[in-house]
Formats: structure tokens, C-alpha cells, sequence
């Protein structure tokens, strides 16, 4: 593992090593097989496309039938005055009455949790949880409660494991932090 990386015009450091992603990955697995066992078939929905690491990961500790879907978050001009538009794409089957699980690989604002819950909700689903690898708690300025929070973070700019630097960094293995 590196120490210092360089994406596009930034320096990141090491933050996150792969060993302790992978306990915090475990052990937020275990809760959910803890409070799902039992409970037909839920239905783990991954939020591209950062998310499709931790996912991959965490699916394969989950002890009970699931299944998985990726979705998206499409973001658009809207006409209206509240300008930006955003709509879930990629969730095409009846999700009505089922137990869903949304991963995420981070929450941040909560902006975009937000849009993908009142999206969700709509379909009346029998239960929707979250389950994010990262959480902010300093940035998060939402309602919406997010049970499953593998790691809590500062409001650094983070990347690695599936998470960005304009399209850069999402295949490292460990969570970078961008230096100043
Ligand atoms: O809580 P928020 O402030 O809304 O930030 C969190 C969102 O930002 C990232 O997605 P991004 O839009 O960068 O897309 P990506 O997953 O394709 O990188 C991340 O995957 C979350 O979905
Ligand atoms: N890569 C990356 N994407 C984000 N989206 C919201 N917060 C972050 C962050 O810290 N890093």
C-alpha cells in the first residue's frame, strides 16, 4: 500500500487500511443477519457507483437468502424553481411489501439518501433500512435515520474502495484522505 497517492491535480494520504475495512464490513454484517434472520427474502439495493465494492464484500457475509439490485441516481435540470432534479433509475421489479436494505458507500449531506428513500417509500415496501459504509456526522443535515453505519468519519474528502476523486481513486483497495 502506498502512503501518498496522486489523483488528478491532488495529493491524498492514507487514512483507512484494507484490514480495518474489512473488520468494520463484518461487523455491520453481523447486525443485519442478527435482525434480519427470519425475515423473507430482503432485498439488498446498492446505490452505483460507488457502492459496488462494499457491496460486493458485504453480501458475501450475509448469512440468510437475499437479493441484490444496483440502482442509480440520475440527476437532471429541472424546469420547476427547485432546480436540480434527481430520479432512481435501474429498480425495475415490484419492490411492494419487501424488506429492502439500501447500501450506500457514503452519506454525507444526506442529499442524496434523501431522494433515493422518497423514491423507495413510494413503492411501499414492508420496511426500508440504510446501510452505509461511511457516515458524516458533521455534514449530514437530513431526517432520515441511517441504521447501519459501518464507520463514522470528520468531513474529510475521502476516496478509495468504490468512493471518487472525479471518476479516479475507486478501485484502491484502502480509503485515501485528500491532503491539504
Ligand atoms: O450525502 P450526499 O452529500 O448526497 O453524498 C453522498 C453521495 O455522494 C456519492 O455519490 P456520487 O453522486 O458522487 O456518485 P458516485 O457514487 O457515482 O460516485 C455517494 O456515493 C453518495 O451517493
Ligand atoms: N469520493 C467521495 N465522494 C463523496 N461524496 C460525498 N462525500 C464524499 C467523500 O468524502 N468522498
Amino acid at each position: 500500500m502506498k502512503d501518498i497517492i496522486k489523483l488528478h491535480d491532488k495529493k491524498f494520504k492514507i487514512m483507512i487500511p484494507a484490514e480495518k475495512i474489512d473488520e468494520a464490513v463484518t461487523a455491520v454484517a453481523d447486525r443485519i443477519n442478527a435482525d434480519y434472520a427470519g425475515c423473507p427474502t430482503p432485498l439488498f439495493v446498492g446505490v452505483l457507483n460507488g457502492s459496488f465494492m462494499f457491496m460486493s464484500d458485504l453480501i458475501k457475509k450475509i448469512d440468510f437468502n437475499n437479493e441484490l439490485s444496483f440502482v442509480k441516481l440520475a440527476s437532471y435540470e429541472g424546469t420547476s424553481s427547485t432546480g436540480e432534479v434527481k430520479s432512481l433509475i435501474g429498480l425495475n421489479g415490484s419492490i411492494e411489501g419487501r424488506h429492502v436494505i439500501v447500501v450506500e458507500d457514503i452519506v454525507d449531506t444526506g442529499e442524496s439518501i434523501e431522494h433515493m428513500m422518497r423514491d423507495l417509500q413510494a413503492r411501499r415496501p414492508a420496511s426500508v433500512e440504510v446501510c452505509t459504509l461511511f457516515f458524516k456526522p458533521g455534514s449530514y443535515r437530513k431526517q432520515v435515520p441511517i441504521k447501519y453505519r459501518a464507520m463514522e468519519i470528520g468531513n474529510e474528502f475521502i476516496v478509495g474502495y468504490g468512493l471518487d476523486y472525479d471518476q479516479l481513486g475507486r478501485s484502491l483497495k484502502d480509503i485515501y484522505v485528500v491532503t491539504e
